[in-house]
């Protein structure tokens, strides 16, 4: 299933140009360049920065004098072919640029340096199963601006895609592996041919390197305090200036309920309300996002058995000396450190977890990622792994991200509270532990009248057609329905002069997730089409989806319709996908699509026009 949307290498023959630049890249010149490094990255939600922090400490141990700086702080004009540009870039919204590099993108689009022979290199991120049509579309972007706008310029390695669907870390650490070597020769392959992009490629177990973490990070230093260690910090202090524009607030919590209230098992669907700061709106559609923290016992776990012996969770930690290196807000205690700025419960990547385990032929997917494998399963499971230092944990484990919500709320209806639905997470793994989902159950935890540190995150691509004539599908599944929910609200409260053009197909995996009644009964007097399933959620809504064939097809070829699609990325979105461009050339009433290919470019030109709206979750 995950196979089907990677795409495969292209190999193109090599243009005049390019075999030129190969050949200069074995020259003295290039080779010194290669001494400097500048590494430059474009991040929504942290993780493009966290791989330039890793990128950073590898070249530094590898001696290189080193630098890194989000996109937005350089201008294009400042790149110089006497260093070697690393791109770390992810891609947001609907194929666009994190708001950290939209304004180098744009700059570089405005500018024009037929000479500068600037060597740089590109690892995209991006999601294949949520994101088909906009894989990787910023990292894609990029290159073509460069290839355009510097034609000279060098590129000493094909442009990588990153794809969160498979396994980007084992990716980015097989595209660092090779600009290190690069970087060791100075010079790239000599072939005849160069891919224009790649993606990933078994990584042969023979060539995984098992010491190349960098353990010389910059000293911690750590300070004794009168202070309590379990006092809550000041949160909206000590997160990074990076998350600062997105206008992360306190919010007070005013309901969190169960809405399957006599459910055995409380892993229904929940709704949290929060109240709005009198400074702060939304538009019906955007999304919220949620800083939660790492359980109490999961931190007093890993001090009792991860850390080696000796570390006071009281102590506060300040990064004295190469300051900017450390990724974690300096001035906040051990304890604070670990409750809210490292994802205790991320697998650690493919490099940390062989260093941990010693070991050079680990199936990382199979023995780590997809059990969810954490440090501290590794240690108390294993008697050969060995406890680990402060300056390890803080270093290797992620950052704690925020986790991302659609707000299921009207704003022209709640304008002072967001609405958000949410299913609690709870698993067992592969290897038989009992797994929770680290947001789900911070939120499933909180109760009214306490504050959660979140955002408003605009989504300007995922609005309601501003003319009522313009007919409406809106097709979700499981929780998908929170938008959904927002989107009938506002249209509900809009009255009834809207003609009856608004089709429902929603799927549930039981009856008791259909928690919004009301509010369908309501929406009665604009609902042309209202298919609501129980069972297994993809296949019902497939269903019922073909057998309203012809008016679907109807409304996507001649009356201009806007699609909703809104639930899980791996089955959902890509079977609704599948179904509608199956119906659209095999049902073809018009004549006008005929064939496989004909739906796919009509499905990406709605894309592309602005009809196509998706809002999946991995
Ligand atoms: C709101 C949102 C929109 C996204 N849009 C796209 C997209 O259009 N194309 C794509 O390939 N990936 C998309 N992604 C996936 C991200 O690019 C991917 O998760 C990446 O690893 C995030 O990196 P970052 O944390 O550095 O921003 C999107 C993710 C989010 C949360």
């Amino acid at each position: 299933m995950m196979n089907r949307f990677l795409l495969r290498s292209t190999r193109a023959s090599l243009p005049m140009a390019v075999s030129r630049h190969l050949r200069w890249l074995s020259t003295q010149s290039v080779k010194d360049s290669f001494q400097k490094v500048s590494i430059l990255y474009g991040s929504q939600t942290g993780t493009a920065q966290l791989f330039a922090m890793q990128l950073q400490q590898a070249l530094q141990c590898a001696g290189k004098e080193c630098t890194m700086k989000a996109m937005a702080e350089v201008p294009p004009s400042s790149l110089t072919d006497d260093c070697l540009h690393l791109f770390l870039i992810s891609t947001t919204g609907v194929g666009e640029f994190p708001s950290n590099a939209k304004s180098f993108y744009d700059g570089l689009s405005s500018s024009q340096n037929e000479a500068a022979a600037i060597p740089y290199a590109i690892f995209a991120l991006g999601n294949s199963q949520a994101h088909p049509n906009h894989f990787c579309a910023a990292g894609k972007a990029l290159q073509q601006a460069f290839q355009t706008k510097f034609p000279s310029a060098v590129q000493v390695l094909p442009l990588r895609l990153g794809d969160d669907a498979v396994c980007i870390d084992d990716e980015f650490d097989q595209w660092q592996e090779k600009i290190l070597r690069t970087i060791a020769k100075g010079t790239e392959s000599t072939d005849d041919e160069t891919p224009t992009s790649e993606t990933s490629t078994p990584e042969t177990e023979t060539n995984v390197p098992t010491s190349r973490i960098p353990t010389n990070y910059p000293e911690l230093h750590l300070l004794a305090t009168q202070q309590s260690h379990d006092d809550t910090p000041d949160l909206l202090g000590i997160f990074p200036s990076f998350y600062k524009e997105n206008c992360r607030q306190r919010m007070e919590v005013t309901y969190n309920r169960n809405m399957h209230p006599h459910a055995v098992v409380d892993t229904g669907l929940h709704e949290m309300r929060l109240s709005l700061p009198s400074d702060l709106s939304y538009e019906t559609g955007d999304h919220i996002m949620i800083y939660p923290r790492n359980p109490d016992l999961l931190v007093q776990a890993y001090l009792s058995y991860v850390l080696e012996d000796g570390v006071d969770p009281s102590q506060v930690v300040n990064e004295a000396s190469q300051a900017g290196h450390y990724p974690h807000p300096s001035g906040i205690s051990v304890y604070q450190t670990l409750s809210h700025c490292v994802d205790l419960t991320a697998p650690p990547s493919p490099s940390f977890a062989r260093w941990l385990t010693s070991s050079k032929s680990l199936e990382y997917r199979q023995q780590i990622s997809q059990p969810r494998r954490t440090v501290l399963d590794l240690v108390m499971e294993n008697s050969q792994v060995e406890k680990v230092s402060l300056a390890d944990l803080l270093y290797q484990l992620p950052p704690l991200q925020p986790r991302y919500y659609s707000i299921a709320s009207a704003a022209s209806v709640h304008p002072y509270e967001v609405y958000l639905t949410y299913r609690p997470v709870h698993y067992i793994s592969s290897r038989g532990s009992l797994r929770d989902g680290l947001c789900t159950t911070f939120l499933q935890n909180c109760k009214p009248p306490q504050t959660v540190v979140a955002g408003l995150v605009s989504n300007p691509a995922f609005r309601l057609p501003s003319d009522p004539q313009v007919p409406v599908i809106f097709i979700g599944g499981g929780c998908g329905v929170a938008p959904i929910r927002g989107f009938l609200e506002e249209l509900v409260h809009q009255g009834t002069s809207r003609p009856k053009n608004v089709s429902l197909y929603l799927g549930f995996r039981d009856r008791a997730d259909q928690v919004y009644h009301q509010l369908v009964e309501e929406s009665q007097g604009f609902l042309q089409e209202c298919h609501i399933g129980y069972a297994s959620v993809g296949s019902l809504v497939t269903k019922a989806l073909a057998r309203n064939a012809e008016s679907l097809h109807q409304q996507l070829v001649s009356q201009g319709a806007h699609v909703f699609i809104c639930g899980g990325a791996a089955s959902f979105g890509a079977a609704i996908r599948k179904t509608v461009t199956d119906l659209l050339w095999q049902g073809n009433c018009s004549g006008t699509i005929p064939d496989a290919e004909a739906a796919t470019t009509f499905l990406q030109n709605m894309s592309s026009e602005g009809r196509w709206h998706e809002d999946l979750s991995d």
